[in-house]
């Protein structure tokens, strides 16, 4: 039998999960929710994975994507020709090195065991004692390596400190420092390197979810509550009961606090929802005002994730169409209410999808930005005069934001700002959105 298949079958389940989801979105540019639900099916052969392999592999993959830039750091300072290591080699080392640096009920000499029979069977045998050396290393380092003064023994700048020690490009850091100045970014950044809130969205259709709601808002973890949702500090097992009995989903809380801060409680009907997606905030606006809705997207697989939801639902008052929302009419009419839940970069989610630090670009900014502006120019081609279009992202950059609120206002005669929302730096929810509220003059 083949070595390398041989040693693959041994190596634990979430490791090898968590190497086989880790290079394909590290190395092919795959999604990792997507690429890490193969990688368990694959280990559990088909059949569902146990779920404690699938809950160590998934805080093993996010944990290590939020930590990458620091962990790497650290292997720096540890590995003699660091330019040389094989890319997968490096990745198994950095995912060993987090479990030795940030699980504490992982023993070390554990991480060490299986990065180094990896390395020795799965890569080179004759890496494996620098493997051994490097982890080592890294033990002996301890809770200096999660210290300040590590990431900037040698003079580093105040920019380059912050890349390190927040695991985050450095591009990123200049970009929000210029941008936000200094407290907001730390905030930001800091934010970014842990789990975020869990948040649930109740349907209070579902006979005993308003009673759910009432307990679980008084539970210790509950940290933040909007009219149909809560957000908790961590899974506590009554949310996890919530979700089974089919009371709430999960749903970003920050998410949820945008539209409500820019009035959806009180938005017109009937609704186009441009940018639907699986219809996250589709849904909510038809749970707190009902239908009709309009809800298109240009991806076809989302849309059908949406569409099956509304027949396993039974709503009929809202309508689905594949389309894109930066040209054309998509339905046949004009609307009292728009809302462009735009696609942006999701640097205000990073700590849900940790992914985008390695894939994002300054470039993809520019490129956003102007699809967004044409998809704010198509909405409101399909605005009623006096009628309101809604702006969101769930991103941080000016050029997103701020700016494209500006510019969208000088271009746009008859267009006026209503309301703005940014979720606030203090927040305990892990994840930051931006909204705006433009109203079309009856004139
Ligand atoms: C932030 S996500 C929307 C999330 C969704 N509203 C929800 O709450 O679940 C942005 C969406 O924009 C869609 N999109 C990308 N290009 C688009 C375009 N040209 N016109 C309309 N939507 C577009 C993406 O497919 C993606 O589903």
């Amino acid at each position: 039998m083949n070595k390398k298949k041989k040693y693959r079958s041994e190596l634990p389940p979430a490791r090898l999960a968590a190497i086989d989801a880790l290079s394909a979105c590290l190395f092919k540019g795959q999604d990792i929710q997507a690429a890490l639900d193969a990688a368990l099916t694959s280990i559990a052969s088909g059949r569902t994975p146990d779920p404690r392999d699938a809950g160590l592999a998934t805080e093993l993959v996010y944990g290590y994507l939020r930590l990458r830039l620091r962990l790497d750091f650290v292997l720096d300072s540890q590995l003699k020709a660091p330019k040389k290591t094989p890319k997968l080699m490096r990745l198994a080392l950095g995912l060993a090195a987090f479990e030795i640096l940030n699980l504490d009920r992982v023993p070390s000499y554990a991480s060490v065991d299986w990065c180094v029979d990896f390395v020795k069977r799965d890569i080179n045998p004759r890496l494996a004692g620098v493997s051994n050396a490097v982890l080592r290393g890294v033990d002996r380092l301890g809770a200096e390596a999660n210290s300040h003064d590590f990431y900037r023994q040698d003079d580093a700048d105040r920019d380059t400190f912050l890349s390190r020690y927040y695991a985050c490009p450095a591009w990123l850091v200049k970009l929000w420092r210029k941008a936000y100045g200094e407290r907001k970014t730390v905030a930001l950044l800091r934010a970014s390197t842990k789990a975020p809130a869990l948040g649930l969205r109740f349907d209070f259709r579902k006979d005993g979810a308003r009673e759910s709601y009432d307990a679980l808002r008084e539970n210790e973890l509950c940290k933040e509550s909007t009219p149909v949702g809560l957000a908790f500090q961590a899974p506590c097992p009554e949310c996890l009961e919530a979700e089974a009995a089919g009371f709430a989903v999960r749903q970003s809380l920050a998410g949820q606090q945008a539209l409500f801060e820019l009035g959806a409680e009180d938005w017109a009907r009937p609704v186009w929802d441009a940018c639907s997606g699986r219809g996250g905030k589709t849904l909510l606006l038809h749970a707190i005002g009902g239908g009709p809705i309009y809800a298109s997207d240009p991806s076809e697989k989302r849309l059908s994730g949406l569409r099956a939801l509304l027949e396993a639902k039974g709503i009929s008052d809202i309508t689905t169409a594949v389309a894109s929302a930066d040209e054309g009419q998509v339905f046949d009419q004009r609307f009292p209410c728009v809302l462009v839940d735009a696609p942006c970069s999701g640097l205000g989610v990073l700590s849900r999808r940790p992914d985008a630090k390695a894939r994002r670009s300054k470039k993809d900014i520019t490129e956003l930005a102007k699809l967004q502006a044409k998809i704010l120019d198509n909405a409101w081609n399909a605005l009623e005069p006096g009628g309101s279009l809604i702006y969101v992202t769930c991103t941080i950059t000016p050029q997103e934001n701020e700016m494209q609120v500006d510019t969208f206002l000088r271009r746009t005669p008859g267009a006026k700002l209503l309301s703005r929302f940014r979720t606030p730096e203090d927040t305990p929810l892990g994840e930051f959105f931006f909204g705006a509220r433009f109203e079309k003059s009856a004139g």
